[in-house]
């Protein structure tokens, strides 16, 4: 399948520190691809580089949309979104102004229709819906994600990066969370997944890479990888968000 990024000896650094190093990744169109790792590994850096936020060494591709690498407009322009780990929102604006500054690049296109992105949003998530005229900065920690994630989606991004969704969130909204992400996957959306919540990642993965320490210790096919014994022990011991057993489930800020 045709690769949408294309990253080679792609390289972040801080000063002298180096958070990502010398990287090699491929995502592939219609596909999800995982980044994991733990804290510190390079996640975020590699994801806002990607995007345009941070400065990079090596060579960054989309060879679908070879201008996309030139600026972060450029991206945005060639529908590549990402929501970061931070998720950025228009806190003293209402859910319905940040959505629709998701679309702000796009609005002036042939046949773009706004109540039709907004009511696709809403339908995705009712919660949403029903908060339109609240605040950002009023909402919880789950509807300021699902805001973060519908404002990325106004875009009707062709590539969606989604850096650590499921981060602080109760795991009934992590489990929502995941069904979204799955269901705009279906969709065709091909989407750059960082996560720390390796098992849940995986699960809905086609290819995944294990960043540590800035590097790639492992990648292959995300069944691979979820199969593999060091991976197992290192983070899918602990990663328990989806278990049926309640003791074992992972304690997430309400959302
Ligand atoms: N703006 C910055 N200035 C200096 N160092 C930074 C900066 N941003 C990140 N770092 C460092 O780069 C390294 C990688 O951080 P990064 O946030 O990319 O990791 P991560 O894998 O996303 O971690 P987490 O899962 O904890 O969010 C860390 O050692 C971090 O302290």
């Amino acid at each position: 399948m045709t690769a949408l990024l294309q990253l080679e000896r792609f390289t972040v650094r801080y000063g002298r520190l180096t958070a990502v190093n010398d990287v090699s990744l491929e995502a592939k169109a219609g596909e999800v691809t995982a980044v994991i790792g733990p804290n510190g590994a390079g996640k975020t850096s590699l994801v806002n580089a990607v995007m345009g936020l941070v400065p990079f060494g090596g060579r960054l591709l989309f060879p679908q949309w070879p201008e996309a690498s030139r600026s972060i407009e450029a991206r945005v322009r060639a529908r590549i979104s990402l929501v970061p780990e931070t998720r950025d929102l228009f806190g003293p604006m209402t859910v319905l102004d940040n959505l629709r500054l998701g679309a702000f690049a796009v609005r002036v296109e042939p046949r773009f229709d706004m109540r039709a992105r907004i009511a696709d949003i809403f339908r995705l998530f009712p919660r949403l819906a029903e908060r339109r005229d609240q605040l950002a900065n009023t909402l919880s920690g789950g509807e300021r994600q699902m805001l973060a994630l519908g404002r990325a989606l106004m875009l009707r991004p062709r590539f969606l990066m989604l850096d650590e969704p499921s981060l602080g969130l109760a795991p009934l909204i992590v489990a929502e969370m995941f069904r979204i992400i799955a269901q705009l996957k279906n969709e065709g959306v091909s989407i750059l997944l960082i996560e720390q919540n390796a098992r849940a990642a995986l699960q809905l993965s086609d290819r995944a890479y294990v960043l540590e320490g800035g590097a790639v210790q492992l990648e292959g096919r995300a069944a691979d990888i979820a199969a593999d014994r060091r991976v197992i022990e290192a983070y899918l011991g602990m990663s328990t968000a989806f278990s049926s057993k309640p003791h074992e489930r992972q304690i997430g800020r309400a959302g």
